[in-house]
């Protein structure tokens, strides 16, 4: 069955990470973007590891999970199960799944409650692809193709309509001429920035602090 695509505030939530190799590593790049209070155990770490906890962006347990100190993954609200033992990863996916804390297992087969979808994320604007943990090579495709089709600018256009709305909101309108003065809004909006693109590319140079597009959240792992 497919899995449900649930968007999540991450913001300040406690995320376990066991085991700290490449995929632990690859897990907490993206996690950091999204504000998430990030722990993670394991005795053996890699270098970018080390570097991302020395820097305060996470924090480090020097010790080994173990089945006598599976409390540390009690208060969790996510955990997820990075390390190349896959008895322990069963251990700790069962701990969870006893007390309703969601948990991803990297290995296929085990027990998981998600997966982490490849996205396009253009500032709040986020487009998360996922094939349900089948075929993660094509997650990737889509997403380069995506990718494309969806300029930086949409994450300021965003913010914009976020304003437009609430403005909206406030005239007294109703909500169906709302929603039709926004559509034409996006449309309009939309046609100024493509047919202005070089124009607008330009003025992008012009400001390098931009205006809160901050770009993409899936490449690169
Ligand atoms: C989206 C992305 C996010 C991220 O994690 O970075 C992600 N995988 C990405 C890329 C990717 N991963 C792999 C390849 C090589 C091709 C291949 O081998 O297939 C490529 C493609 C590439 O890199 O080109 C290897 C791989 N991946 C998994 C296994 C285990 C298995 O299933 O066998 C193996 C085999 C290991 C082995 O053979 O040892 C499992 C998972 N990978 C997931 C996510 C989850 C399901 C996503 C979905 O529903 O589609 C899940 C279940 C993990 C989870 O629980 O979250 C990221 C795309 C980022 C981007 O956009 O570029
Ligand atoms: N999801 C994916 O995309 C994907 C891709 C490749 C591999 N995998 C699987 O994910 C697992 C991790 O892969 P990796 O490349 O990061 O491996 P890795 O060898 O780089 O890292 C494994 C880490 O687990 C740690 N570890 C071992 N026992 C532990 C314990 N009891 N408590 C805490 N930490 C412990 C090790 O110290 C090490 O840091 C493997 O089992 C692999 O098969 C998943």
């Amino acid at each position: 069955m497919a899995d449900f695509p649930l968007f999540i505030n991450m913001d300040g939530r406690k995320v376990m990470v066991i085991g700290g190799g490449s995929i632990a590593l690859r897990k907490i790049r993206i996690l950091i973007e999204y504000g998430a209070d990030i722990r993670m155990i394991s005795s053996k770490i890699t270098d970018e590891l080390k570097l991302l906890a020395d820097k305060k962006y996470i924090v480090w347990t020097n010790e080994n999970l173990t089945e006598h100190n599976l409390d540390y993954l009690a208060e969790a609200f996510l955990v997820i199960c990075a390390s190349d033992d896959k008895a322990l990863n069963k251990m700790a996916a069962d701990y969870c799944q006893m007390r309703h804390i969601l948990v991803d297992c990297a290995n296929p087969g085990e027990v998981s409650d998600c997966v982490f979808p490849s996205v396009v994320r253009r500032g709040n604007m986020v487009i998360g692809i996922s094939t349900s943990g089948g075929v993660p090579a094509l997650t990737r495709y889509l997403r380069e193709k995506i990718e494309v089709l969806i300029p930086e600018w949409y994450g300021e256009l965003e913010i914009e309509l976020r304003q437009k709305r609430r403005e909206l909101k406030m005239s007294g309108l109703g909500q169906s001429d709302r929603k039709k003065y926004l559509r034409q809004w996006i449309a309009k909006e939309e046609k100024i920035r493509e047919e202005g693109k070089g124009q607008y590319e330009n003025r992008n140079e012009e400001e390098p602090s931009g205006h809160g597009a901050d770009g993409n959240g899936g490449g690169g792992h």
